[in-house]
């Protein structure tokens, strides 16, 4: 274990900072994907990340656990909306993998906008899938916030009407439909915000689980595993 740096990891200075990092993070993977380099920019660049990625890590492990149960606790307001949990994938200001959503409550209804970039094109010309399906299942999770239930993705089903565009703004808007059970059913759709147009509807099944169950996962949650290499490295 060695020292953590000044200041505490929990404080403002340390989650700016943090935020900032991931949208540089966010930012490069675009300017990467998206732009030629010669050799000697890449190798820079790669040489600047393993050096940076070699001081982090020795460094004591991190919790999320905090800002994960923050959220739960949340009231998310009418109107544009910000959320604590700056590391969760996809709608976190610090996450490498978030997509730099705008998160706003309409009545109970949760919409997202988007605009997707250069390193979420899978075919050309478009998003790749997946991302798609990530988003909707993250702005899924803030309906659960809204119902007051937690609960975990069961099962997702997106319909792609067509090619989600990048570089355009979309809204993806989302809202519970019933339950049945333990079982939530949740449906929503994403449009291009210019045009109107339809790109995908998506349903999702989110089983309800005890809310002590998150506190027993964060309990007995055993120890990360050494992950100071790349599996291929
Ligand atoms: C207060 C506010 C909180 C907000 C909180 C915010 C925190 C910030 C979150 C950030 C992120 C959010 C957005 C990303 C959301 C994820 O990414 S969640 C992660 C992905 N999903 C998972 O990891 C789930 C993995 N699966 C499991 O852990 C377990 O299968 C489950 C889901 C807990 C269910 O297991 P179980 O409790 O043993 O349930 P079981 O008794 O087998 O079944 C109960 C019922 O559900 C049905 N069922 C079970 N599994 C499924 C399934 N996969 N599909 C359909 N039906 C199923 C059963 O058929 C049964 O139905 P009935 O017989 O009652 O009619």
């Amino acid at each position: 274990m060695t020292e953590t740096a000044d200041p505490p990891p929990s404080s403002d200075d340390v989650r700016e900072s943090r935020q900032r990092a991931g949208r540089a993070i966010r930012d490069l993977s675009h300017a990467f994907i998206g732009r030629h380099a010669s050799v000697e920019q890449i190798d820079r660049l790669s040489e600047v990340l393993e050096g940076i990625t070699a001081e982090l890590w020795p460094q004591d492990h991190r919790s999320r656990f905090d800002a994960f149960d923050r959220e739960r606790d949340i009231d998310y307001p009418q109107g544009r909306f910000t959320h604590d949990f700056d590391d969760r994938p996809v709608s976190g200001t610090a996450s490498p993998y978030g997509l730099d959503l705008e998160l706003h409550r309409v009545g109970d209804e949760i919409e997202a906008l988007v605009t997707l970039r250069s390193a979420h094109e899978g075919a050309p010309g478009r998003s790749h899938g997946g991302v798609v399906a990530a988003l909707f299942d993250d702005v899924f999770g803030f309906v659960l916030g809204v119902i007051k239930q937690s609960a975990f993705t069961g099962e997702l089903t997106i319909r792609y009407h067509a090619a989600t565009p990048l570089f355009s703004e979309l809204a993806c808007r989302v809202r519970f439909d019933h339950q049945d059970g333990r079982k939530i059913y949740l449906v929503g759709e994403l449009t291009e915000r210019s045009s109107g147009n339809l790109i995908a509807t998506a349903k999702a099944t989110f089983i309800a689980v005890d809310p002590e169950m998150f506190a027993r996962l964060t309990a007995e949650r055993p120890p990360p595993p050494d992950e100071s290499s790349s599996p291929t490295a």
